[in-house]
């Protein structure tokens, strides 16, 4: 079936019109940064003109304050987590310190920390800036060997659901089943899943999780970053950010910190709400569509992609698995040359080093021309 008549029979066809893309465009780097939904500005005016000019500080009682756990909740049903676990806050780097270093001082005696070998650098930089401070061990592992790697010396593990440069997706039952054998914490990374695939972190007893919002949930550059803690930790869940935002009384100015009784504990500083109100306005997209159907259109992108592929540039190196354990995105050997050359027709993907060529098929606006413009743009940028 050509490009076109996939179009035509897509039944999300229609929520592109949602945000505000070119249409001579073909942007497939929605895996980075996603596009802007037409909404996300409309609210931003709102939040500004009426909330903020007319209500000045006032309107921090009028839902600002509480804007982190109110949008963390609106993200719980993407991630499969009931209400109270998640709150939208920091970027997924300082999270990611937050749940780690909350995940070793559940663990006292165990010594290791295992991080996910093929992850978004950040990760490891984290892991190991922690690991500083506490005298842990940090091990770098490929998640698949996770469960065979951990032991009772770990006390937890961090593992990315979609790597971010195949695009391999990784077990979550399995993995988290396998860590939790011998007793160690897991911790996911997410931000590569989460607004594309379906997730279960309560269903899988993760222990906490972190994710981005700006990729597939399109909350914008720099949009503030989620953390889940898993209700049986909730009490527990002592991490060193202990700023005011945390607090169980945050306005009592008491000298003494006691956190939150919830998951407001995972706050640290003062809520962006600018920022928050782009997420906020961006998951009302949510209303319109399912994340299986987003889901089931991802796949088909994927392997259209690699159909294309196949007929038009057999000699491709293709890193993104075929099989269904894959994300929203394929990726093939490439240059930063190519890229730009891409560019220059229109073709928006992203190159990672050394030699890979990203090109994110978010189902909300990725079209299959999309993809077919990407493949023939392969083809004329890997022959001259
Ligand atoms: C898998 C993964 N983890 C962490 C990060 C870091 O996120 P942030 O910049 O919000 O700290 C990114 C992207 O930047 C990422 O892709
Ligand atoms: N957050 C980014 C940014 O501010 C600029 C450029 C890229 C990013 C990214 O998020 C990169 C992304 N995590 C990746 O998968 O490579």
């Amino acid at each position: 079936m050509s490009a076109a008549d996939l179009d035509a029979r897509d039944p999300l066809a229609g929520i592109r019109a949602e945000f505000d893309l070119d249409p001579a465009v073909s942007y497939l780097d929605g895996n980075s940064l996603g596009a802007p939904p037409r909404r996300v500005a409309d609210r931003l005016d709102d939040v500004i003109r009426k909330q903020w000019a007319g209500r000045l500080i006032q309107a921090w009682d009028d839902g600002w304050w509480d804007a982190p756990e109110r949008i963390g909740d609106r993200i719980g049903p993407l991630i499969g987590a009931a209400a109270g676990q998640t709150v939208v806050c920091d970027s997924t780097s300082v999270n990611l310190f937050k749940a780690l270093a909350a995940a070793v001082r559940l663990q006292p005696g165990r010594d290791e920390i295992l991080v996910d070998a093929r992850t978004f650098p950040s990760d490891g930089y984290i892991a190991d800036g922690l690991a500083g401070f506490t005298g842990h061990t940090v091990r770098r592992v490929d998640p698949v060997d996770m469960p065979a790697a951990a032991s009772e010396r770990t006390a937890a593990a961090v593992v990315n659901h979609v790597d971010y440069v195949t695009g391999r997706l990784h077990d979550m039952p399995a993995i988290t089943d396998g860590l939790h054998a011998v007793g160690a914490l897991a911790v996911w990374d997410l931000c590569h899943s989460v607004g594309v695939l379906p997730i279960q972190l309560d269903g899988c007893g993760v222990d906490f999780a972190v994710g981005c919002t700006y990729k597939f949930l399109n909350g914008g550059p720099g949009a503030p970053a989620f953390i889940y803690v898993a209700r049986k930790w909730l009490d527990r869940f002592e991490h060193p950010l202990t700023g005011w935002a945390g607090h169980r009384d945050p306005f009592a100015m008491s000298s003494d910190y006691t956190g939150s009784a919830g998951i407001g504990r995972a706050r640290a500083g003062t809520p962006d709400i600018l920022a928050m109100s782009a997420v906020d306005a961006a998951l009302d997209i949510w209303d319109l569509v399912s994340i299986e159907d987003v889901r089931a259109k991802g796949l088909a992108l994927g392997d259209f992609f690699f159909e294309c592929l196949d007929e038009l540039l057999p000699s491709a190196s293709v890193l993104t698995p075929r099989d269904p354990a894959r994300g929203h995105q394929v990726s093939v050997a490439g240059t930063a040359a190519q890229l730009k050359a891409l560019a220059g027709r229109g073709i928006i993907g992203d190159f990672r080093p050394p030699n890979v060529l990203r090109f994110g098929l978010a189902p909300l606006y990725t079209r299959y021309v999309d993809v077919e413009r990407a493949v023939h743009g392969l083809v004329s940028v890997q022959t001259g």
